[in-house]
């Protein structure tokens, strides 16, 4: 059966990414509005009405609008945007984590900070390594198109920086689907950047061995890991220690790769996620979800 597919905000980078990914699907009919209807209430309320599955590729306040405009029971949505990701009645489009995205009629992405952070953190405090009140810090780097078209076009005309911090006043969207998904009591310190590059991220959680169970070892947490990702294609955990680590590395994929270093001796550990802003952090899992709600292969239209 086909299914409709509408994506709202497709002409923005998320969008413009989920559409490539779509192209030359055989099993998906896409709705879609002309260039100067895109932003008309009355089209996009018979367009999300007219669809099985609604993409919403928007800012926050215009994603929920277009959830208002939906008026019946059968249009499921997939959101981008942060505007429901601890939101009661939604799912956590994070299959890998166990969140029945399958069986949900509204999911919600997950950011693309937080889908490294949870894929490092989730797993360990699940199998009892870390516990749930620990205050943790995470550090990510991401490239500009993290940051939209404005951001695109802000560093495409020089006036970006190769490498620049933000969100210092410590508050970040992004830091209550991290607290609430890891299962953590204490709100993680999120230090976020910027790299002058267009995509690809770096995300970074230390640790103290005093943080974990007693006696932890490094095995133990690659092992926790494994065991959490062994039937998840578009994750992997590096088996062998790597020396050096990119933010290229998984940039144009769909994949994330995640690294467990420690050394003993000074009882601290660095985890290390690296992934696409646009692709596993984004578009490629917006893509994965529907997969997944449709009933599709799981990957189709991914890289991995
Ligand atoms: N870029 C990324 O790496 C990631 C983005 N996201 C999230 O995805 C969402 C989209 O982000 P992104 O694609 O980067 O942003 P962009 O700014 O590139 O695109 C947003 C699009 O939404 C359109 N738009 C804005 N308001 C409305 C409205 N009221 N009705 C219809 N269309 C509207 C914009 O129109 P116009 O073209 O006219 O400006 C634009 O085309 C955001 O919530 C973002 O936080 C999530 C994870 C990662
Ligand atoms: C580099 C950059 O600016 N990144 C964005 C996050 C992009 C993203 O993940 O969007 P969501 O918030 O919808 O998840 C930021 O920090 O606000």
């Amino acid at each position: 059966m086909t299914a409709s597919v509408f994506i709202d905000g497709a002409a923005g980078t998320t969008g413009l990414e989920i559409r490539e990914r779509l192209a030359g699907r055989t099993d998906l009919e896409l709705v879609t509005l002309a260039d100067n209807k895109r932003k008309d209430a009355a089209a996009r309320r018979d367009a999300v009405n007219a669809a099985d599955v609604v993409i919403l590729c928007l800012p926050d306040d215009a994603a929920r609008e277009a959830v208002a405009l939906i008026d019946n029971p059968r249009t499921r949505v997939i959101d981008a945007s942060s505007a429901h990701r601890v939101a009661a009645g939604w799912t956590y489009g994070f299959p890998e984590l166990g969140f029945d995205v399958a069986g949900a009629a509204r999911v919600s992405n997950p950011g693309c900070y937080p889908t490294g952070f949870l894929a490092l953190v989730a797993p360990l405090v699940r199998a009892g390594l870390l516990v749930a009140d620990t205050p943790l810090a995470v550090h990510g780097t991401s490239g500009y198109s993290g940051g939209g078209k404005a951001m695109i076009a802000e560093f495409e005309s020089g006036a970006g920086s190769a490498h620049r911090a933000y969100a210092l006043g410590l508050g970040h969207k992004h830091v209550p689907e991290m607290t609430q998904h890891a299962r953590l009591t204490v709100a993680p310190i999120f230090m976020p950047s910027v790299a002058n590059i267009h995509r690809g991220m770096v995300i970074e959680v230390p640790l103290h061995a005093a943080h974990l169970a007693a006696g932890t070892t490094l095995d133990q947490v690659r092992g926790a890991l494994s065991d959490a990702y062994r039937n998840a294609p578009l994750v992997r955990v590096a088996a062998d220690p790597a020396t050096l680590i990119r933010i290229e590395d998984d940039a144009g994929t769909d994949r994330m790769t995640l690294h467990a270093f420690a050394s003993p001796d000074a009882g601290q550990f660095r985890l290390v996620a690296t992934l696409d802003n646009l692709g596993k952090g984004a578009s490629g899992a917006a893509v994965q979800n529907l997969n997944i709600m449709i009933g599709a292969d799981p990957l189709a239209g991914l890289v991995h």
